[in-house]
């Protein structure tokens, strides 16, 4: 199976079971494909010991009775709890079920007893509502107990969609999923529940996967690094663009300065800093490789921006709200370069949101954080679906940020960034994210794959930096996280 990063949604998948069936690929084949993998997993990582499989009411559950009789087959203690009475199964989970020779008990807390792992196949891509009855009570006492749990495609109760716990879902050791992940295997909590993710290929043909694909992907190189250019013996420096902050004032210059530097690190030949006369010598004396442009209002700033050297934009860091920023967004958006708005530049516009959503085009990228995303857009629903829906509102790329970042451009492709450092959660941090996005656009790279590849830089730059990380040193990590994308 190609590594190639494409999600798939549980409706989504539950279309490519039924197209894997009609190209011929039987249900109890792929069924017994899935226990097998389930069953390789945990004996792998496990010797044997007293299994509890817990089997549900659909095909999650069918897997589970595979799981229990391979699991038997291997030599372990197996008992099996079942949510229904097998004769109201139906389909393949009936036929799993009819192999199973051996009693079968209620799912319930009691039955927990004597059990040192259980295998939870209570529900899958079929969960369709919270967690009740005994479900939900056999889920919060395996929380409570801290038993060991290996889930079978996705831990039950966590919405597959968007990583969303309805009702109640127990904390995975171990989660075995079936031909590509699922959002809700990257996104917050589900990433967290799911513990360590296994990816099993279960026969289902690459192509009929891509026949179902809906551009959702985890970000990963493979997306975007053949898009970042790679300096040779013969590269020059006007060949890697010209990237321009918009500086803040004087007293705050170390936003623009870091985003600026970051630039530089991810590889933009040129990088400037447009600031007022009065900032000018602040900046100056603490750069070196970083260029100073004078401007001292919106007019002068849409005089030199009218060189068309400058190959990307950015305004936001350190930039301060108000109407005079606002003014000079207005300004950058008509220069119609590639161009990146962060913070300020978001927040200037909580009361007018229109005024920005109506200038933006798809070479825009837009960073909110969470609070700035809830002042520009409807906040309700989940971030994939969010973010999918301000792109499409905003005609421009949307960079929700969070310990799960998800891009999404209007054209309905979105990424989620699978890892992040809590180190990342440092001041500076996200200036230099901001900086990294500039970088790339400067050399050309599209904006949606700018942002993701910023992302999945700044995620890597952070990695093993233990705690203490500031965001210059942060910075200076981006060569590193260059290297790594290039030897993925
Ligand atoms: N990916 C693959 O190629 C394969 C996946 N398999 C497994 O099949 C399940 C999906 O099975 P499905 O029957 O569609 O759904 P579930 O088993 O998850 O749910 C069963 C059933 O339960 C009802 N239900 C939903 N929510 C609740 C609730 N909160 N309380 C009670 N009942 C609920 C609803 O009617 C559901 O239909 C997938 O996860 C994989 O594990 C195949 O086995 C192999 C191929
Ligand atoms: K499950």
């Amino acid at each position: 199976m190609r590594s190639d990063g494409i999600l798939l949604p549980p409706a989504t998948m539950a279309a490519v079971d039924r197209a894997a069936i009609a190209a011929g690929r039987p249900g109890p084949w792929l069924m017994e494909n899935a226990g097998r993998a389930v069953t390789r997993a945990v004996t792998a990582r496990l010797p044997p010991r007293p299994v509890l499989v817990l089997c549900g009411p659909g095909n999650n559950g069918g897997d589970g009775w595979v799981v229990a009789r391979q699991l038997r087959r291997a030599g372990w203690p197996v008992r099996v709890a079942s949510l229904v009475p097998c004769q109201s199964l139906k389909g393949d989970a009936a036929w799993a079920a009819a192999a199973w020779d051996e009693p079968i008990e209620p799912v319930g807390p009691a039955g927990l007893d004597g059990a040192d792992l259980v295998v939870d196949a209570l529900f899958g891509a079929g969960l369709a509502r919270p967690l009740d009855g005994a479900a939900a009570e056999v889920v919060r006492a395996l929380n409570e107990r801290r038993l060991p749990v290996v889930a079978v495609d996705v831990p039950s109760g966590v919405d597959g969609a968007t990583g969303a716990v309805l009702g109640a879902a127990p904390a995975a050791r171990l989660t075995v999923t079936f031909c590509r992940l699922k959002p809700g295997h990257l996104l917050l909590p589900g990433r967290l529940l799911c513990g360590e993710t296994v990816l099993a290929d279960i026969g289902i043909p690459d192509e009929v996967v891509a026949a179902h694909d809906s551009g959702l992907r985890a970000n990963g190189p493979g997306l975007w690094r053949h898009l970042v250019p790679e300096r040779t013996a013969e590269s020059h420096k006007y060949r890697f663009g010209h990237a321009l902050v918009v500086g803040g004032p004087k007293e705050t210059t170390g936003a623009t300065r870091l985003a600026a530097r970051a630039a530089l690190r991810v590889g933009a030949g040129l990088v400037s800093i447009a600031c007022t006369p009065e900032a000018l010598p602040v900046y100056a004396a603490q750069l070196t490789a970083v260029m100073t442009k004078p401007a001292a209002d919106a007019a002068a700033l849409g005089r030199l921006l009218a060189d068309p050297r400058f190959s990307a934009l950015l305004i936001g860091p350190g930039i301060g709200t108000g109407p005079a920023t606002r003014e000079l967004v207005a300004t950058v958006l008509a220069a119609g370069r590639p161009t990146v708005l962060d913070a300020d530049a978001l927040t200037s516009f909580a009361d007018c949101r229109q005024d920005l959503l109506g200038a933006l085009r798809p070479d825009c990228v837009l960073t909110p954080h969470d609070g700035e995303f809830a002042r520009l857009f409807d906040a309700t629903g989940d971030r994939l679906g969010r973010a999918l829906a301000a792109s499409r509102a905003s005609n421009a790329v949307v960079l929700l940020k969070g310990s799960d970042t998800v891009v999404a451009a209007p054209d309905g492709r979105a990424t989620i960034q699978p890892s992040a450092p809590p180190d990342l959660a440092t001041a500076g941090s996200g200036d230099v994210l901001a900086g990294l996005i500039l970088g790339l656009l400067a050399q050309r790279v599209p904006a949606f794959e700018a942002a993701s590849a910023a992302v999945w830089l700044h995620a890597t730059a952070a990695e093993g930096s233990g705690p203490g990380l500031i965001a210059e040193d942060l910075s200076e990590r981006v060569p590193a996280a260059l290297a790594a994308m290039r030897s993925r």
